[in-house]
């Protein structure tokens, strides 16, 4: 399978490596810099899963000359999705199809505007992984999830073909056949999580010692669940438990990989993910006072 991978950070790098160690071929797009780090270091994982190493990834800055691919992966951060738009029109043609690994949801009508919806798939990622000064990927928690399905049916294939893939390599993917779901229910989780430990500047064991901001989170939680709601995704309570749950489990030093990037001082997503929540929310006229107040702090902070 072609692989063509758009932003070799942490997870695209992580994943990429997976996928050419089980057979793919990926070719990373990448810009000046990362593409000097990478022909310098190789590209290493040091992770729980064991460590691999590609010492020459096939490396492009010019993505004209990018290989034919069936599927190009998106694993930019969210501020600079409208960055690759350009990259990913010099390389798409009537065969390839595009999946976005990010966070949140605001990328997906961005993407849908510029390529068709038949072009895009659903997916997420559930692992917790960075770079470190080397460019070298750190993973240090067990999970290194994929999950990916088809949004429409023509996509059934595609989908098909990059699960056959992925069994061979060392990671948990998952052919999910209600993506669509699975992407609220992160987008719900992922916005609660990172706002509360951002917001606060804490780990998730301080904040789970105090029922008030338990009740924070839930209503975080609960305000996701509305505006997933207007926009045709029903998640139920199962969904809750299952997001308190998963809190519950982290360990007490667990954050959010926003908290992680506001801690180095770097550029966070909180307009890819609160802030286009709440814009949703005002296109449906819901009242979201947690969402509104949690993203009114942490702008200030990061202004
Ligand atoms: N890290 C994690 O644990 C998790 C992250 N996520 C989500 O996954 C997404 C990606 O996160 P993550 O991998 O951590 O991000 P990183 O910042 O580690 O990687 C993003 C990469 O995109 C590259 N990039 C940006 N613009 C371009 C461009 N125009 N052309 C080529 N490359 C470009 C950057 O390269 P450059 O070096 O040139 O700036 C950078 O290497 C986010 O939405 C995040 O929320 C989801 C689950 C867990
Ligand atoms: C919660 C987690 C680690 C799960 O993948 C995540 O997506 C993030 O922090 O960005």
């Amino acid at each position: 399978m072609n692989i063509a991978i758009i932003g070799a950070g942490a997870l695209g790098s992580y994943f990429g490596a997976r996928w050419i160690k089980a057979g793919a071929n990926v070719q990373f797009i990448v810009r000046e810099k990362r593409a000097a780090q990478l022909k310098k270091y190789g590209l290493k994982i040091n992770s729980v899963h064991g460590n691999d190493l590609i010492e020459s990834p096939d490396l492009v800055t010019d993505p004209a000359s990018a290989n034919a691919a069936d599927i190009i992966v998106i694993a930019v951060k969210g501020y600079h999705l409208n960055g690759i738009i350009d990259t990913v029109s010099q390389m798409i043609d009537e065969n390839t199809y595009i999946l976005p690994i990010l966070n949140g949801f605001q990328h997906y009508s961005i993407l849908f505007d510029h390529f068709g919806k038949d072009k895009v798939l659903g997916g997420l990622a559930n692992i917790i992984a960075t770079l470190d000064e080397f460019g070298h990927v750190v993973h240090t928690s067990k999970i290194h999830e994929i999950r990916f399905g088809a949004l429409l049916e023509n996509q059934q294939e595609v989908c098909e073909k990059l699960a056959v893939l992925s069994e061979d390599a060392k990671m948990a993917s998952s052919y999910s056949h209600e993506i669509l779901m699975d992407i609220w229910y992160k987008y719900m989780f992922i916005t609660a999580f990172s706002g509360i430990t951002t917001v606060s500047n804490l780990e998730i064991g301080s904040l789970l010692k105090q029922e008030a901001t338990k009740s924070i989170i839930d209503h975080l939680l609960k305000e996701m669940q509305i505006i997933a709601k207007h926009e045709g995704v029903v998640l139920g309570d199962q969904h809750l438990d299952k997001a308190w749950q998963t809190l519950n489990n982290l360990p007490a030093d667990a954050t959010s990989s926003m908290h992680q990037d506001y801690r180095k001082g770097l550029n966070i997503e909180v307009d890819h993910l609160q802030g286009a929540a709440i814009n949703l929310a005002k296109k449906h006229q819901l009242d979201v006072p947690y969402l509104e107040t949690i993203y009114g702090i942490i702008k200030v902070k990061t202004s």
